[in-house]
């Protein structure tokens, strides 16, 4: 803590304090540039691509570029996750779960949830089916609201996927048919909303001065994030019992089930635990919610700022799938301007974040600098997704023509959306068909238009990850379906 000197070769950055390290000057800087990301973005400017820190116990290394992060994306030595009471509280004290664990114990488990998901979502349908039933309950509730209001309907856009996104997952965990009823959903969205909106993704501030959850509890945010972490864990543990109790080995129903098989297996793997399944489907829903429902905010948002991208959406659907059905995942192929809108999207979302900070697992280096063992690692998005630097041309401007080439979807190599190696998302399947069936659904059954008076800008604020401000906008029915032209 008194220790104000840096490592030797440990990367450039502001000055280092008796304590706080820099803790004040990078409160500063935050509150100036308005969210985290852009004040790592600010120093990376000054000091170079790495830019080293410390704020209280916690040595922190910003990585901002396409060529430092692949290399820290792909190092072996560099693939661990921060430990520390912010990653353990949430989980009894012990690193359980699949975000904020390491080696061997993560990929057993990694590997597991994978198989899972693969052959109870897709190749028995039930994530797909659930997807399918979650867009027709947007679309019903969309329909009705412009009905009851006689015309045009003003909706709250970023209010309609949290439930819809947190049920796919809740579907895939105890299974399609015992699927999920909304009061509960929308609980547990209350629940997950107050978690993200209290916590960074680099950490909060017992985290970096972890006496302040003794001098200061209620202050430093250390209670409520015990509290909401374990009502969460209280539901889940809930469910897990439920399932435990009407559990049949002859009858899978989902997820939940495929682990129980395991625990009840003579010989299982030794990371397999009751505890560990409900820190994993805690993990499930913290890095499948958060960032689905965002994502499809910022889609809309995007549509609606660009009239003329929504239109040609509207064209390419209306050639390929016809004015009789709604669009499925055989059709993504074929839809490749609809994808193109869906992935600069997600370029221009996350490109506003962090990924998931690393830890050095040993003394190390990194793009000529030194890395000692312990020192937190965080990628900054901005510079793979934003960056002129990255390749990309008049980044900050929202351009899906940018991902096609004659007519298909050309993807440049440098387009890192959902990590690379070791620690690369493993919901990135899942993710991309839920956002495809929503998005095509919605844009081909309804026109979406900004609401006079209040037009929506594109304005982030800061959260776990990057989140847009309340926004509305009119929707109106296209022409009816059964029609079989436009
Ligand atoms: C558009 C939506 C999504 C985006 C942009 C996204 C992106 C990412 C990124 C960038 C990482 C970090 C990789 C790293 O640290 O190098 C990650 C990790 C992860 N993602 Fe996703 N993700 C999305 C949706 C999902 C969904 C739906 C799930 C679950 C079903 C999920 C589960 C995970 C998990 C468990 C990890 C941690 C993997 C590890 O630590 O080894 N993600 N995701």
């Amino acid at each position: 803590y008194l220790d104000t000197r840096k490592p030797s070769n440990f990367p450039p950055g502001p000055k280092w304090f008796p304590i706080i390290g820099c803790a004040w000057q990078f409160h500063k800087l935050q509150q100036k540039k308005g969210f985290i990301a852009k004040a790592s973005e600010e120093l990376a400017l000054k000091y170079g691509p790495l830019v080293g820190i410390r704020i209280g116990s916690n040595r922190i290394v910003f990585v901002y570029g396409l060529r430092a992060t692949q290399e820290l994306l792909t190092r072996d030595d560099l693939q661990n996750r921060p430990d520390g009471i912010f990653y353990t509280s949430r989980t009894w004290g012990k690193r359980r779960g699949l975000i904020f664990t390491d080696s061997d114990y993560l990929r057993e488990q990694k590997q597991f949830v994978l198989k899972q998901l693969k052959q109870l979502g897709f190749r028995k349908q039930i994530v797909v089916r659930s997807i399918e039933q979650e867009v027709q309950g947007i679309i019903d509730n969309l329909r009705k609201g412009i009905a009851d209001r006689a015309g045009d309907g003003l909706f709250q856009i970023d209010d309609l996927f949290g439930v819809p996104i947190l049920s796919i997952l809740w579907k895939f965990m105890v299974g399609y048919k015992y699927g999920s009823n909304e009061k509960e959903m929308k609980e547990l969205e209350a629940i997950v909303k107050i978690l993200f909106g209290n916590s960074l993704i680099v950490g909060a501030p017992f985290s970096h001065f972890p006496f302040l959850r003794y001098i200061c509890p209620g202050y430093s945010g250390y209670n409520e994030y015990v509290s909401i972490n374990e009502q969460l864990t209280t539901f889940l543990r809930k469910t897990v019992n439920e399932m435990k109790a009407t559990y049949n080995p002859n009858m899978p129903r989902g997820f939940i089930d495929s682990y129980l098989d395991v625990l009840q297996a003579d010989q299982k793997m030794s990371s397999f635990s009751e505890d560990q399944l409900i820190a994993v489907c805690l993990d499930l829903f913290f890095a499948g919610y958060e960032t689905s429902s965002k994502i499809l905010s910022m889609i809309f948002l995007l549509t609606l700022l660009h009239p003329d991208i929504q239109k040609k959406a509207q064209v390419e659907m209306d050639k390929v799938v016809g004015r009789s059905r709604l669009p499925t995942l055989e059709d993504r192929p074929l839809l490749p301007y609809v994808e193109s809108i869906i992935l600069e999207s997600l370029r221009m979302f996350a490109g506003r974040g962090f990924l998931i900070p690393r830890r050095a697992m040993k003394d190390s280096t990194l793009n000529g600098y030194f890395i000692p063992k312990g020192t937190f690692i965080q990628a900054n998005s901005g510079g793979t997704l934003l960056d002129e630097g990255a390749g990309w041309k008049n980044p900050k401007t929202f351009d899906p023509e940018r991902l096609m080439k004659d007519g298909a979807l050309n993807i440049p190599d440098n387009f890192i959306l959902f990590g690379l190696g070791k620690r690369r998302c493993l919901g990135d399947t899942l993710a991309r068909a839920n956002i495809f069936l929503i998005v095509a659904s919605l844009i081909h059954i309804f026109h979406f238009k900004p609401a006079p008076g209040s037009p929506p800008a594109l304005e982030i604020v800061e959260s776990f990850t990057p989140s847009l401000k309340p926004f509305k906008a009119f929707v109106t029915l296209r022409q009816p379906f059964g029609v079989n032209s436009s």
